[in-house]
Order: structure tokens, then sequence, then C-alpha cells
């Protein structure tokens, strides 16, 4: 049995965090009710995004992945040219989009389909391509890019700031048991020593950074603790990360993992109130409105205070079978609750300076655009 009254929320130790993973019936609103009062403000942002998947080529095979697509499948995304990229900026320009998300497959040029594109546009590897397609977003487009495409080296990440404004990568676990199950055991990419590094060399950068971990994938309560403890250490020495994700395993057809249990409401409801009684207030908890639409409005009351990146023109290509609300929907959503849907850039506004952006060119152009959402 759990009990609250010896839990120190100013200061949760691993055990007051399972504790509150584990607790029942009226904790839960106790917890909930807790998490909300550590709210800063009213409102509750959203970053209005296009998606674009540059490769659904991956050197990983999660068994909850519904996105990677092997080589020789005539429908795969091996590398989205360039011409394509700008019509796709392009467009979303016109609805007003101001991110432009790059999620990919993780380390795609070790694929020999990969590679041969790659040489043939003139580039070496997948981290000077999306530096090149960064860069002509910056300049090209209004919008501002971001980069969730998995680990990268200290360099390549040194090199890919230039052009991005922020990154990311879900830690998902920092779980090595999960490394031997159906999850993981067949990515070497989500070794948690490895995506920890990454993260941490992101910190080195000062690179504004989005990570976070995905429940129902067959980890423990204990798990989840060390997961959010292990975001928590590297957040207070590096101050970089911006928002931590709190995201459901979700089903789609065809996955290895079809026919596991997707996490329950409590349990989702229970680790987003512990990531937001943990983390300090500065540090956003995010929850994606399109795997949970029918219950998102109960998120507001414990402490969720970002919908991440919502588009109004690009599917979420991760969860296809999850579409994202309109922005009409979501603003009545969050209204209902009592709170005010606010639009904020990839990097939060905090961010905004000359250490996380050095490119002086980019850190006018987000200021700019900044302002524009201000209005
Ligand atoms: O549409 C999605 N956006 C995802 N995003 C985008 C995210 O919601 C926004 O791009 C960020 O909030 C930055 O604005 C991620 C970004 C990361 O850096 C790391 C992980 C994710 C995961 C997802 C995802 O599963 N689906
Ligand atoms: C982009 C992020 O999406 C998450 N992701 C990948 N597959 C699924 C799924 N079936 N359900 C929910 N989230 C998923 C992972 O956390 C990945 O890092
Ligand atoms: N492949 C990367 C990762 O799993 C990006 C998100 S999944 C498409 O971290
Ligand atoms: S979740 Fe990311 S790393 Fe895992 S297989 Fe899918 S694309 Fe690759």
């Amino acid at each position: 049995m759990s009990n609250l009254s010896n839990i120190d929320f100013e200061n949760l130790s691993r055990e007051d965090l399972i504790s509150i993973l584990e607790c029942e019936k009226e904790d839960i609103l106790k917890i909930m009710s807790l998490a909300n009062s550590k709210r800063e403000h009213n409102y509750v942002t959203y970053s209005k995004n296009v998606f674009i998947p540059l490769t659904k080529i991956c050197r990983n095979d999660c068994g909850y992945c519904a996105f990677k697509q092997n080589p020789d499948d005539p429908d795969a995304i091996i590398l989205k040219d360039k011409e394509e990229v700008l019509e796709i900026l392009k467009e979303a320009e016109k609805y007003g989009c101001k991110e432009a998300l790059f999620t990919m497959g993780e380390d795609a040029d070790t694929e020999e389909a990969v590679k041969v594109k790659l040489d043939k546009l003139g580039f070496k590897t997948m981290a000077d391509y999306i530096y090149d397609i960064c860069k002509s977003t910056a300049e090209e487009t209004s919008l501002l890019p971001h980069t969730n495409a998995g680990n990268f080296s200290y360099e390549d990440m040194k090199m890919l700031k230039e052009y991005n404004i922020s990154m990311g990568m879900m830690l998902e676990s920092s779980s090595e048991r999960l490394t031997r199950t159906i999850a993981h055991e067949k990515s070497p990419g989500k070794n948690p020593k490895l995506r920890l590094e990454t993260i941490k060399n992101a910190g080195k950068l000062n690179i504004a950074y989005t990570t976070g971990i995905l429940i129902g994938i067959g980890e423990t309560k204990e798990e989840i603790a060390d997961s959010l403890l292990a975001i928590k250490e590297l957040c207070d020495k590096y101050g970089h990360i911006q928002e931590v994700i709190i995201q459901n395993f979700t089903v789609s057809p065809g996955i290895e993992m079809e026919n596991y249990e997707e996490p329950s409401l409590l349990d989702m409801l229970r680790t987003v109130a512990a990531a937001q009684l943990l983390f300090d207030e500065g540090v956003s908890v995010q929850v994606p409105p399109n795997l949970n639409y029918e219950t998102s409005q109960i998120f507001l009351l414990c402490g969720t205070d970002d919908w991440g990146g919502v588009s109004p023109l690009s599917e979420d290509y991760v969860n296809p079978s999850s579409p994202w609300p309109t922005l009409e929907k979501l603003e009545k959503l969050t209204n209902d609750a009592g709170y005010q849907l606010k639009e904020r850039l990839a990097i939060y506004e905090k961010y905004i300076n000359e250490k996380y952006i050095k490119n002086p060119e980019l850190l006018e152009k987000t200021k700019q655009t900044q302002k524009k959402i201000n209005k």
C-alpha cells in the first residue's frame, strides 16, 4: 500500500515517486491536485508544426514502431529530396506553421539504399544531409527547424545546432532490462546509456532539448521512477531540458506489439502527476493530445501545460492511427477545462538567446517569429 503522508513533495526520492506511481483511490485525486497546483500560468501551449519524415529507414527495430520501413518496401521513404521538402514547407507556411519537425529513423545511413541516394546527392552522411535541409529551411522559408532523429554524436549535434532552434529525442526508458525484451531487443540505439549520453552532450552544447518517456512498453513502476530521475539529473546539471513528454504506447495495426495492452488512463495520470511534481516549474510536461483525444482534458487537471507539436496539415507519422484534433477543437477543450491555448515555438521563450542559438541570423529570425505569436 502506498502512503502519501510520508512523502516530501519538495524533494521527491525514488521511493516517493514509486508511491505516487502506485497510489490508488482518493490518493490519485490528491496527487493530481498537488501536481496541478504547481502550475505557473493559466495557459497550455502548443507548437504549430509540419511533420517531415526525411527517411523511414532505421537501424533499430522497436517492437512498438509503426514508422520504420524496410528499404525493399516499394513505398519506402528512402530519402526525401530537397525539392519535395521545400514544397511541403511552402504549403506549411500557408497554414501559419512555425516549426519544421524533422523526425526520422536513426542512423539510416547504415543502410545501403540510403547511402547510395546520399552519395547521388553529394552527401557523405545522414547528419550532413539533415544539416543541409535545416539550413535551407532556416534560410529559405519562414519555418524554424527541430530535429528528432535519435542519437547523434557530439560532433554531429554541434554541427546541427547551427540550423536547429532545438532538438529532441525520447529517452523512452532508462531500463537496461527492456533492451532484452520485445520493445528494444532489436534496437541498439535504445540502449539507455547511449541515449543518456546523447542528452548529456546536448546539454554540454547548450541545445534546448525535448525528451521524455514512453509508458506501456513493459516497464515497471520502479523503472518509470528511474527514468524520470535520470532525466531530472541531466536537467538539473545542464538546464537544457525544456519539456518532458509523457507518451502512451498506442497500438497501430501491424506492429510487433500489436497484441500488447495500452497503458491505463490512471497509469498515465499517475505518471504525468509524478513528472509534474518532480520537475521544476520551468520544465513543461507534455502530453500529446492525439494519443489521448477522448481523455485529454483530464491531463490538464494534473499539470499538463503543453500539447506539443500539433499540425494543421500533416499526420503524426509515428502514430498514424491517431489524428491530431483541429486547433479549434483543441482550443475548445482547453477553454472548457478553464485554461487558455497559447502558441509557442519549438524553442521555449526563455531559451531564445545567444547561448542556445549561436547563429545570429537564426536567433534574429526566432526573435521575430516569437514577436509575431506574442501579438
Ligand atoms: O507528432 C509527434 N511529435 C513528436 N515530437 C514533436 C514535439 O511534439 C514538438 O516538436 C516539440 O514539442 C518541439 O516543439 C517529438 C519531438 C521530440 O523532440 C522528441 C519526440 C517527439 C515525439 C513526437 C511524436 O511521437 N509525435
Ligand atoms: C517519436 C517517438 O514516438 C514514440 N513512439 C513510437 N512508437 C510509438 C507507439 N506505438 N505509441 C506511442 N508512441 C510511440 C517513441 O517514443 C518515439 O521516440
Ligand atoms: N527514430 C527516432 C527515435 O526513435 C525518432 C523517433 S521514432 C520515428 O528516437
Ligand atoms: S521508434 Fe524510432 S528508433 Fe525505433 S524503429 Fe521506429 S524509427 Fe526506429
